[in-house]
């Protein structure tokens, strides 16, 4: 699995020996795969063998070097717990077991090194794992087994999270370690998230204070070798936000969060660094990766913050929480498919009474001509009523796999469990609606200009809105971008995109030629739910979209 941030035979570590690319190493990984399939293909036959045997997947795997909690809130089993909710194998080298629970660390036992050695030689010399993500690691010694077993075997991404004192107080390695992670590993390392009293400690025992100290420890921890920072600012005073800073080697990025009032945040920590290191594995860029971490610990804490385990000052979260959450709702549209916005139908009060037609008429009327995902743009409703038809909506939609959106309402969305949102630059920000909604649900934002599609890439949204691609009467005084403007907008998205604005009959196939290929579709409202025959002109403007793309050869 490719990695964005930086390939294999390009990434070179800034100070120290190559970790990721040795020839001689990518042989023995060739090797190493070629054995797995042969003996894969023994038990499963070749695929020559014919269609219908079952074919190999490889799972994303992140590989956790930690102690392991006794407690469970931290270490080895928050990063499995992290790693298997958002779908990533995790496999555990365990540095030190330690008696630990809500109270604190009652008694630590270290691994011995050529133990740790061991287990990480069993899993790299058999496992394709993806990301390796350490944790405590007790000694020096222990570090340079690691940056050795790494050299031996490479993988895709390290992520370090420089444990050293629990959030009990707790001393979790030897001073020594710290020299360790200075001169070996950080110069191997991807990221590394300290907080601000590892942060600190990295750099001599200067205590931070402010966002502006975090900026410059993220800099100057930069300069000892990792290709990016995460300095976590959780436990700033005077902060109602929970701030992050994320330096990438030019830009320093202001990640703010909101602050969860919980005692349960026992291993948020461990648990950053092991969903950064999952959204890695999944194919994520760096700052994508760290967002989606972010969002994760936010919403667990948001959900376990009431959750009672243990006397002690500081509680376990639940990581399982979207098992639970009604707003994770088994049973909904699993995570977003761009290609869902090839025909994105928005509804429209004003013309289904014009129309005489229901709102969950006017839905199935749509769903029924071809229309692959359905936007609930009600202006008009009240908040109740809102609610209740959207909840009609959402059982038609589900029937037929069509995922459902409401626009400008993330209550609305939260109350009858939508698929998710489409806000616009003066709606809820697309970060918020993100932290309200989580991770599972889509979100679209509204987007004229490539500084906006950018910003909603950061933000977390899923797909960019971009219109008005044609002067239209359905939305008042909305600024036409044209087709240039379109162009513009997709060139830049790192996002999927959908064209909106008085596109119909007419116009669709020359929207949908104009040849970027994360221009997925068409949204529209009055060519579909201004006609008598809703079911008719959806299935036309189908017809118009599928003839496009097989001329342009795109993916339909
Ligand atoms: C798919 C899609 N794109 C753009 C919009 C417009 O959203 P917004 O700018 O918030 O305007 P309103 O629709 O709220 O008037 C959209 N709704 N859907
Ligand atoms: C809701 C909306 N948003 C737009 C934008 O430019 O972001 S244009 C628009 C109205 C689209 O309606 P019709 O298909 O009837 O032109
Ligand atoms: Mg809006």
């Amino acid at each position: 699995m490719a990695l964005p941030f930086q390939t294999l035979s390009t990434r070179i570590p800034r100070n120290t020996t190559p970790l990721h690319s040795p020839p001689r190493v990518n042989r023995a990984l060739a090797s190493r795969k070629r054995a797995a399939l042969v003996a894969a293909s023994a038990m499963y036959g070749s695929a020559a063998d014919g269609a219908h045997k079952r074919k190999l997947q490889p799972l994303p795997h992140v590989l956790t070097v930690a102690g392991s909690d006794s407690g469970a809130g931290a270490g080895v089993q928050a990063d499995i717990k992290a790693c298997g909710a958002l779908g990533v194998f995790c496999s555990s080298v365990v540095t030190a077991v330690t008696a630990q629970n809500t109270v604190g660390v009652q008694g630590v036992h270290v691994v011995p090194e050529s133990f740790v050695e061991e287990q990480l030689r069993s899993v790299l010399s058999d496992m394709d794992v993806d990301v390796v993500k350490t944790g405590m690691l007790p000694s020096i010694g222990v570090v340079k087994v690691l940056c050795d077993s790494l050299r031996k075997f490479p993988v895709k991404a390290l992520v370090v999270d420089p444990v050293m004192v629990s959030t009990s107080g707790d001393t979790l390695s030897a001073p020594s370690t710290l020299s360790g992670y200075r001169d070996q590993l950080f110069a191997m390392a991807d990221i590394v998230t300290p907080n601000l009293k590892e942060a600190s400690a990295l750099l001599g025992g200067a205590p931070l204070k402010t966002v502006y100290d975090m900026r410059d420890a993220a800099k100057s921890i930069y300069n000892l070798g990792p290709r990016h920072v995460l300095v976590k600012g959780g436990d700033l005073s005077d902060s109602s936000d929970a701030i992050d800073i994320f330096f990438d080697g030019q830009t320093c990025h202001e990640l703010r969060g909101s602050r969860v009032k919980t005692r349960n945040t026992h291993g948020t920590g461990c648990t950053m660094a092991s969903c950064i290191a999952a959204e890695l594995a999944k194919g994520s860029a760096m700052l994508q990766a760290v967002q989606e971490a972010k969002a994760f610990v936010e919403s667990a804490l948001h959900y376990s913050k009431d959750m009672a385990i243990g006397n002690g000052p500081q509680g376990p979260f639940d990581h399982l929480f979207r098992l639970k959450s009604p707003h994770y709702n088994v049973g909904a549209t699993p995570r977003f498919n761009p290609d869902d916005l090839f025909l994105y139908a928005v509804t429209d009060s004003r013309m289904n009474k014009k129309w005489g037609r229901s709102i969950t008429d006017a839905v199935q009327a749509a769903i029924e001509g071809g229309a692959t995902i359905i936007q609930l743009r009600e202006k008009e409703a009240e908040t109740r009523e809102f609610i209740e038809s959207a909840k009609a909506c959402l059982e038609i939609c589900r029937s037929s796999r069509v995922p459902l959106l409401i626009n400008d309402r993330v209550d609305v969305a939260l109350a009858c469990g939508a698929d998710g949102v489409h806000v616009g630059q003066s709606d809820m920000p697309a970060r918020t609606a993100r932290e309200l909604l989580g991770p599972g649900k889509i979100i679209g934002v509204s987007c004229k200009t490539p500084a906006q599609a950018e910003k909603a890439w950061a933000d977390g949204a899923d797909y960019i809105g971009c219109g008005g691609v044609f002067p239209t009467t359905t939305k008042e005084d909305n600024i036409t971008v044209g087709m240039e403007g379109l162009k513009a907008v997709c060139l830049a998205s790192k996002l999927p995109v959908v064209a909106i604005g008085g596109i119909g009959i007419a116009n669709a196939r020359s929207v949908m030629e104009i040849g970027v290929p994360n221009l997925k579709g068409i949204a529209i409202v009055s060519a579909l739910f201004d006609r008598e025959c809703v079911a008719t002109e959806t299935r036309k403007l189908r017809s118009v979209l599928m003839d496009a793309c097989s001329r342009t050869n795109l993916s339909v």
